[in-house]
């Protein structure tokens, strides 16, 4: 599968270093969630992966060569700070878009028809842009970035202010367009909305990512905690060699192994639990993205590395 390479970018407005060799990967049919806070660095980067914008530094690939202007038109962007234009039809402007990019009539034609219907706005083709809801908007707002089948996605936000179920249906569509071999990059705050959907998660602070990998991967740590519903209080827990008590409410108390430890502590776990009283649920608590996110912008930024 080809890969669009974010390589080594810097960027600065002024004063401002807003990216600081920012690196990282996305293969064909993959979807990355790129995570940060605000001013991170996320809405800059894709904006040089979409040529709107230069580098300081670095260099965007997609399957080995350098971006040039014919291959970013073959990307599908959602901007930020949306693109469309208010007093346009949403048909209109879709088919418009889709001539731009190279589609004929007919062609631009059906693919608006097509891409209205997937994303539920086909009753408001006609409404003018700016007389559609918010939500309706963005829906309008991904058929524009879809409307020219793109090879490569990359969306800033695009969940922003959908109801749940336009959640579902933008997930649904960047889930057909990643099954279909498309690289999906998309920028969000919904952390548990990019746990769950996300092949690969990237998180970035001051410019430059700091973790990076599939959700399993970035669990992987020494910790390992347990949940376990059973005796009331953790009087049982505090007996067991190498473990430590992190919360006990009423019979529900999460035990935690610290460091690599013997292999069977979640037996030792168990079996003291057992011997205070019937167990009712014993499981393996993972870290959710929302936790791993904490703690790694917990950690200090990263110095800048002088030239
Ligand atoms: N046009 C601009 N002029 C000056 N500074 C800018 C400009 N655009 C962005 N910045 C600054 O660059 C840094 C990175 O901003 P960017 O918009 O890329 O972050 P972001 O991760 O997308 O943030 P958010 O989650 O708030 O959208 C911030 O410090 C921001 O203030």
């Amino acid at each position: 599968m080809p890969t669009l390479d974010i390589d080594r970018l810097d960027k600065s407005y002024g004063e401002v270093r807003a990216l600081r060799g920012m690196t990282f990967s996305v293969a064909g049919g993959e979807i990355f969630g790129f995570v940060g806070s605000n001013g991170a660095g996320k809405s800059t980067t894709m904006r040089i992966a979409l040529g709107v914008l230069a580098a300081d530094a670095g260099v965007v690939r997609w399957d080995g060569r350098e971006l040039d202007h014919a291959m970013r038109r073959r990307i599908g962007y959602m901007p930020e700070e949306r693109g469309l234009y208010p007093r346009m039809t949403v048909a209109d402007q879709l088919v418009y878009l889709a001539r731009l990019h190279g589609l004929t009539p007919a062609a631009a034609r059906r693919s608006m028809e097509r891409w209205t219907e997937v994303l539920g706005i086909a009753p408001r083709r006609d409404d003018e842009v700016l007389k559609l809801s918010l939500g309706n908007q963005q829906r309008a707002q991904l058929a524009a970035a879809l409307v020219h089948e793109p090879e490569i996605l990359v969306l800033d936000e695009p969940f922003s202010g959908l109801d749940p179920v336009a959640v579902d249906v933008m997930s649904g569509v960047l889930s057909e367009q990643a099954a279909a071999g498309v690289p999906v990059l998309f920028s969000s705050h919904q952390l548990e909305l990019v746990e769950r959907l996300c092949d690969r998660v990237g998180i970035v602070q001051a410019g430059t990512m700091v973790a990076v990998g599939s959700i399993e991967e970035l669990r992987t740590t020494d910790e390992r905690r347990w949940l376990v519903d059973g005796p009331a209080g953790a009087s049982w827990a505090a007996a067991v060699p190498d473990v430590r008590v992190v919360s006990a409410q009423g019979t529900r108390t999460v035990v935690e192994a610290a460091g690599p430890g013997p292999d069977d502590v979640d037996q030792r776990v168990l079996a003291a639990a057992l011997a205070a009283g019937p167990v009712r649920e014993f499981t393996r608590q993972q870290p959710t993205l929302v936790e791993l996110y904490r703690d790694v912008v917990a950690a200090p930024v990263p110095q800048e590395v002088s030239a």
